[in-house]
C-alpha cells in the first residue's frame, strides 16, 4: 500500500507535535506512514506522498535539523513525487513562515507537484497549532486529495 513520509523541521518541538498528530490520524485512517525529525534524502520513499511540516527560526529561516534536507533538494529531480506543506510561523514577525515558503521554493525547483494549498499557522493567533493543522487535515478538500493520490 501507498505510504505517507512526514518530514519534520522544528526547533522547539511545536511542529513535532503537529507531526504527531497527523501520524495519529493517519493511523486511524489506517494509512501507513513514517515520521522524520531529521530528514534525509537517502532515508525517503520517492514513491511515497510526502507531508512537510517546517516552522521558521532565525531571521525567515528553516529550522537546523531541516536545513541539511533542503541543500539536498538541490541536486534532486522528483517530477512523479507529490507532497503536502505545513508551515509554522509568527506574524509578529515580518518573514512570517518564510521557512515554510523557502521549502516550497526548494521543492518546486525538484518539479515535485504541490498537492494542495499550504496551510500556513500563525501561532500567535493559534496557540494550538496542532488543532488547526488537524482540522485542514480532515477538510473534504485535503482528504479528497489524498484519496485520489492514494487510488493513483
Ligand atoms: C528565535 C526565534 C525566531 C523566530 N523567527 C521566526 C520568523 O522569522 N518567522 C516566523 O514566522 N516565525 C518565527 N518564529 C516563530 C516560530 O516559528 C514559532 O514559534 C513556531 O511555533 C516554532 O515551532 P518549532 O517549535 O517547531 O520550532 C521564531 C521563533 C523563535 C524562538
Amino acid at each position: 500500500m501507498q505510504k505517507i513520509e512526514i518530514l519534520v523541521g522544528s526547533m522547539l518541538g511545536a511542529t513535532e507535535y503537529v507531526a504527531d498528530a497527523i501520524c495519529e490520524k493517519l493511523q486511524e485512517m489506517g494509512i501507513p506512514n513514517q515520521l522524520h525529525l531529521k530528514p534525509d534524502i537517502a532515508d525517503l520513499d520517492r514513491t511515497a506522498l510526502w507531508l512537510i511540516c517546517t516552522s521558521t527560526h532565525g531571521a525567515g529561516e528553516l529550522p537546523d535539523n531541516i536545513k541539511p534536507f533542503s541543500k539536498q533538494l538541490e541536486e534532486q529531480h522528483f517530477p512523479h513525487l507529490s507532497y503536502l506543506l505545513v508551515g509554522l510561523g509568527d506574524s509578529s514577525y515580518d518573514t512570517f513562515c518564510e521557512g515554510a515558503k523557502q521549502m516550497q521554493k526548494d521543492m518546486d525547483k525538484t518539479n515535485a507537484e504541490l498537492l494542495a494549498e499550504p496551510i500556513l499557522v500563525d501561532v500567535l493567533q493559534h496557540p494550538v497549532p496542532e488543532d488547526e493543522v488537524i482540522a485542514w487535515f480532515e477538510s473534504d478538500h485535503i482528504r479528497n486529495k489524498i484519496q485520489s493520490w492514494l487510488q493513483r
